[in-house]
């Protein structure tokens, strides 16, 4: 209940306090809606404390938070959570801290020193650490309300005014007013600070002052913004753009609400289509919207943009600070910045006016969010989409199928660029067989052909990418004759050589064994260990080209900010060999790169997901696509040991409109999306026969729902049966439509809201990217 005293100002999108519950407990809320009637029968409570003065959430994203909770099974306020910026969010969190080396060992706190306190702690821990408590040895420490420090300054904003005309009524004697109008009608600044005008006009805070009492300005308190690409900004002006990207750009922009897939060949210019289609809503007053995989992955892109469209650019992504996202945040929601360029979580910027979005790389898992809530991207885009009757643009050279096979259904329109913008031919790809061809030593990973193809690029003083797959792999032991990768024999996962214990061990159950010295399967002693990978490689290439400058990418040489960034500029300016993992297989754009080797392209293959071919033939389709990008021919090495897989054979001869016919013959008999959606449902509790006991009902409550050719599988222990000390459960659902379904999944997740103080987590992940 909104208290009198706030009646008058209270507004939906600002947050508050109640008390909840008999004893009253304080918890942060979002007004959603303002009703004159009151229906809930229970009693109702007054609001304790508003937290915000003016919504900071606009309707839109709270209309959108419903749709999201809907869509992802997750709690309305933790999808309003997920739209402010993190410093916003931070001052509802309360944490349980200890320094007691016994209970940060304890099952509760696990190795940490501190637990956040929420209300869905199971019964057993919140009454332990209660009694801990009493006993001074963990206390409660309140996240505070921590909002970015802001530095107010005051500026002079221009009006709807006609400046030039105004210049020439203004005496000749008023000198300084007459510098002051001419500010404004030499440049096209909207405001200009008073510290500015003193220490680059030399104009007083009088002559300012008096400006604004003539009515020419308008004089207010604005907040300075840290600009965190400001130093970066470079011109890029708009290039002659090819046939076929100007025949894209003409049907975008000519395109009615109907959302597009950009299907265009690796190099064929995608990027130039944004940055113009981007152009055309800001001519028309609007704004535009623009996600890539992961900002740190592509400097290049932002640059792009920030370099076209400068101070209009708002960047979002992790490596900035709170503080700086706040900011970026801001500039967003007072409408200064009219183009965002970010990753996924930028999909909820708070922009007006929206004339276009864009999702560069469609296909990346990295939209989909793996925590709570699980929205992917491309659906909030889509939604968005509608809401401001704008128009959606999916691009990519290798389009996730769900999205290709939405462009057959007609629900998208298809748009493809099939040429590289200097019609150089994609590059040629050699795929060679690990299992018949030796490598250059038992020791080594690489192949005569890779050899060779590196020491031409360099004679003519080209470059080249060399990928390590490692597809979250840890080293691993391979038999060089038959490929041989020792699995665990509870889970779908490669054992981990630890050197020095000499043994195997399986780092999601513990399973652990002796280091082999024959191969199970051919009894070869050929049995090599992978080694750090990306270190090894190195090592082999200093060895083997000596002269060669190599820059390595991977989780080692990235940890500091900034350091992508700083790594592929020296491989740019004066790097031969550019070594990493799979975040060097997107988006880079070199010229100079004419050489790409794969050293083991299979390792993505080895996993039971039913994405594998679908990511294996992606990963190599991009990294093939780096090479030959302007004015030379690309040559491609892939190492394989399994050369005959359709997804490594059509990634070589880089047909994606085959390897989709192929792949979706297979999901279709398989049962997979796009034929059918899945939904996995996961149980944990610390004991075993109570997660197995709840899995196990909710089936039985589910089954009666399904549909003809509806599945439901289960429950079964996903690949990672116990985490942290709980036992898991999944169920896994292949549906088409079914309304009813949904309901009753709405409703286990309430009453597991119920149950959690019984100690269950059940969680819901609706088109999971992954199944384990
Ligand atoms: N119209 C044009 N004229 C000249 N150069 C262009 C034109 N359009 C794009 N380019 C250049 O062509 C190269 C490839 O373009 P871009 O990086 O946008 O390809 P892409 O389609 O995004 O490929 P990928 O999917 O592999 O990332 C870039 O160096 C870009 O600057
Ligand atoms: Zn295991
Ligand atoms: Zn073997």
């Amino acid at each position: 209940m909104v208290p009198l005293t706030a009646q008058s100002f209270i507004q939906p999108g600002v947050r508050v306090s109640v008390p909840f519950g008999r004893g009253g407990r304080l918890v942060q809320g979002f007004i959603v809606s303002l009703s004159q009637e009151i229906q809930f029968a229970g009693h109702v409570k007054e609001i304790k404390e508003i937290l915000d003065l003016q919504p900071v959430l606009n309707p839109e994203l709270l209309q959108l938070s419903d749709w999201l909770a809907q869509q992802t099974f997750a709690f309305r306020i933790s999808c309003l959570q997920t739209m402010l910026p993190s410093i916003m969010r931070s001052k509802a969190q309360k944490l349980v801290v200890t320094q007691d080396e016994k209970i940060k060992n304890s099952a509760i706190f696990q190795g940490q020193s501190f637990l956040e306190w929420t209300a869905d702690l199971p019964t057993e821990v919140q009454q332990q650490l209660a009694s801990w408590q009493k006993q001074d040895l963990v206390w409660m420490q309140y996240q505070l309300k921590n909002h970015a420090h802001h530095v107010k300054q005051l500026v002079l904003q221009r009006l709807d005014f006609d400046y030039a005309a105004l210049l020439q009524q203004i005496s000749p004697v008023a000198k300084k007013q007459r510098q002051l109008v001419k500010i404004f009608v030499d440049s096209d600044l909207a405001t200009i600070s008073y510290a500015d005008l003193v220490q680059k006009y030399q104009i007083s805070n009088a002559t300012a002052n008096a400006a604004v009492k003539k009515g020419w300005f308008v004089k207010h308190n604005q907040v300075r913004l840290r600009n965190p690409i400001a130093t970066t900004i470079f011109d890029t002006k708009p290039k002659q753009l090819t046939t076929e990207q100007q025949n894209a750009v003409q049907q975008i922009i000519s395109a009615n609400d109907r959302p597009i897939l950009l299907e265009g060949v690796t190099g064929s210019g995608k990027t130039e289509v944004y940055l113009q289609v981007i152009q055309y809503y800001l001519n028309q007053g609007q704004t535009a919207l623009m996600l890539v995989p992961e900002i740190s992955l592509t400097p290049q892109m932002v640059q792009q943009v920030s370099g076209r469209f400068g101070e209009q650019v708002a960047v979002l992504h992790s490596g900035l600070s709170q503080g700086e996202r706040y900011d970026e945040w801001q500039r967003i929601n007072q409408g200064q910045a009219k183009v965002v360029v970010g990753a996924r979580s930028a999909v909820f910027a708070p922009l007006q006016n929206l004339g276009i979005i864009i999702i560069d790389e469609e296909h990346e898992a990295s939209y989909k969010q793996a925590d709570n809530p699980r929205y992917h991207a491309r659906d909030v885009a889509l939604w968005r989409g509608r809401y401001h009757h704008c128009s959606v643009l999916l691009g990519s050279a290798t389009p996730s199928l769900e999205s290709r096979a939405r462009a057959q259904k007609q629900v998208y329109q298809l748009l493809k660029l099939n040429k590289r913008v200097f019609n150089q031919a994609l590059p040629a790809v050699h795929i060679i067989d690990m299992r018949q061809t030796k490598m250059l030593s038992d020791y080594l990973d690489l192949s005569q052909p890779i050899l060779r193809g590196l020491q031409t690029t360099l004679q003519k003083r080209e470059k080249a990418i060399l990928l390590l797959n490692r597809r979250g792999f840890a080293s691993y032991l391979i038999c060089r004759s038959c490929g041989f990768v020792p699995q665990c024999p509870n889970c779908d996962i490669s054992l981990t050589v630890h050197l020095k214990e000499q043994r195997l061990l399986c780092h999601y159950c513990g399973f652990s064994q002796t280091l082999p010295q024959i191969c199970p399967q051919c009894h070869s002693a050929k049995l090599r260990y992978d080694g750090t990978g990306t270190q090894k490689v190195e090592r082999e290439l200093v060895e083997l080209l000596p002269t060669a400058k190599i820059v390595r990418m991977d989780n080692d040489t990235t940890t500091r900010k900034g350091a992508h960034q700083k790594l592929l500029t020296t491989f740019d300016q004066q790097g031969d060999i550019l070594l990493g993992t799979q975040m060097i297989a997107k988006g880079l754009d070199f010229p100079q790169v004419t050489f790409v080797g794969v050293i083991n392209a299979d390792t993505g293959l080895a996993t039971s997901d039913f994405r594998a071919s679908e990511r294996t033939f992606q990963l190599l389709t991009q990294v093939s696509g780096r090479a030959g990008r302007a004015h030379k021919q690309g040559q491609v090495v892939i190492q394989t040991y399994n050369p005959d897989h359709y997804s490594i054979q059509l990634a070589a001869q880089q047909d994606y409109e085959q390897f989709y016919r192929r792949e979706m013959n297979f999901r279709h008999q398989a049962q997979y999306p796009p034929y059918f959606y899945l939904i996995k449902l996961s149980v944990s509790h610390k004991l075993q026969a109570q997660a197995f006991k709840m899995a196990y009902n909710i089936a039985k409550q589910l089954r009666p729902l399904l549909l003809a050719r509806e599945q439901l599988l289960g429950p079964t222990q996903p690949a990672i049966g116990r985490v942290k000390q709980r036992y898991y459960y999944q169920i896994v659902i292949k549906y088409r439509r079914n309304e009813q379904l949904f309901q009753v999944l709405h409703r286990i997740m309430n009453d597991v809201q119920q149950d959690s103080r019984q100690g269950f987590l059940v969680a819901i992940d609706h088109e999971p990217q992954q199944l384990e």
